[in-house]
């Protein structure tokens, strides 16, 4: 640990076969410019000096990662994922050595920027319950009626929020959170709502709306292009 960043582990969860992608090979190995869309996402924690360790959660029937270059990267141990997204990462912690905060991070969302990861990381600095990087909503959101295509009213915008990652919390409150939510048949769709379920109210740390999750077809080109802008953009 030093003075300037807390002492953290990441966790990539990178288990999930991107149905939704329609996609030959599972979405995180998809490539963009010379990179897997893992290797993006990976690389933009690693470029932080706050990181040096990252558990990354694989499929068992992962062929792919032992390809890549990260597979020889010291810094980086996997675990063996589990059936849902929050399993994966449960996993993940359950391996990590004792570490005062974790801070997980979709293998598919490879468009995270470093002010943004500082800005989160700097969370731990005033909180010990932690927080998560969310884009406010731009649209007027509706609600369908069940079962049907069909508007059953318009959602208050006002306060909502679309919930990003990384998201960070204290290790040893996480993972208490996490196996709980799951042991009494929680839906977790993401970290935080593990910790809301056992009563805590993370911080909202409003991040940038392009560190967008590649979820299907049309997410890759998107990426794509933010990542290529942000690139340009650091060599003019
Ligand atoms: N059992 C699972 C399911 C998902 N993930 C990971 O969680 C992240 C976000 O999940 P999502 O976008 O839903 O990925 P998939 O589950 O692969 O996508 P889909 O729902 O379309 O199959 C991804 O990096 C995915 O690899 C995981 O580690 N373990
Ligand atoms: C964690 C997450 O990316 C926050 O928005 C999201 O919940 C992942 O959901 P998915 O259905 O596993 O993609």
């Amino acid at each position: 640990m030093t003075d300037a960043w807390p002492d953290i582990i990441a966790v990539v969860p990178a288990a999930g076969i991107g149905s939704r992608m329609q996609s030959g090979r599972p979405k995180q190995y998809l490539t963009i410019g010379q990179s897997t869309i893992l290797e993006h996402s990976i690389a933009s924690l690693l470029a932080h000096p706050a990181i040096n360790r990252v558990i990354v959660a694989l499929s068992p029937d992962d062929n792919y990662f032992q390809q890549l270059p990260l597979a020889g990267d010291s810094r980086i141990l996997t675990v063996t994922g589990g059936k849902q997204r929050a399993d994966s990462v449960l996993a993940g912690l359950q391996a990590a050595e004792p570490t005062e905060w974790a801070l997980v991070h979709d293998a598919a969302r490879p468009c995270l920027a470093a002010e943004d990861l500082s800005r989160l990381l700097a969370v731990s600095r005033h909180s010990r319950i932690g927080g998560i990087l969310a884009a406010p909503v731009r649209d007027t959101m509706k609600r369908s009626e069940p079962g049907k295509d069909a508007i059953a009213h318009t959602v208050e915008r006002e306060a909502l929020w679309h919930a990003l990652t990384p998201q960070l919390f204290p290790l040893t409150l996480l993972r208490q959170c996490l196996e709980r939510a799951l042991n009494e048949g929680a839906t977790i769709t993401d970290e935080a709502s593990a910790l809301e379920y056992c009563g805590y109210h993370p911080e909202l740390i409003a991040g940038r709306s392009d560190n967008i999750k590649v979820t299907r077809p049309e997410d890759l080109a998107l990426a794509a292009f933010y990542l290529t802008q942000r690139h340009n953009k650091e060599c003019a």
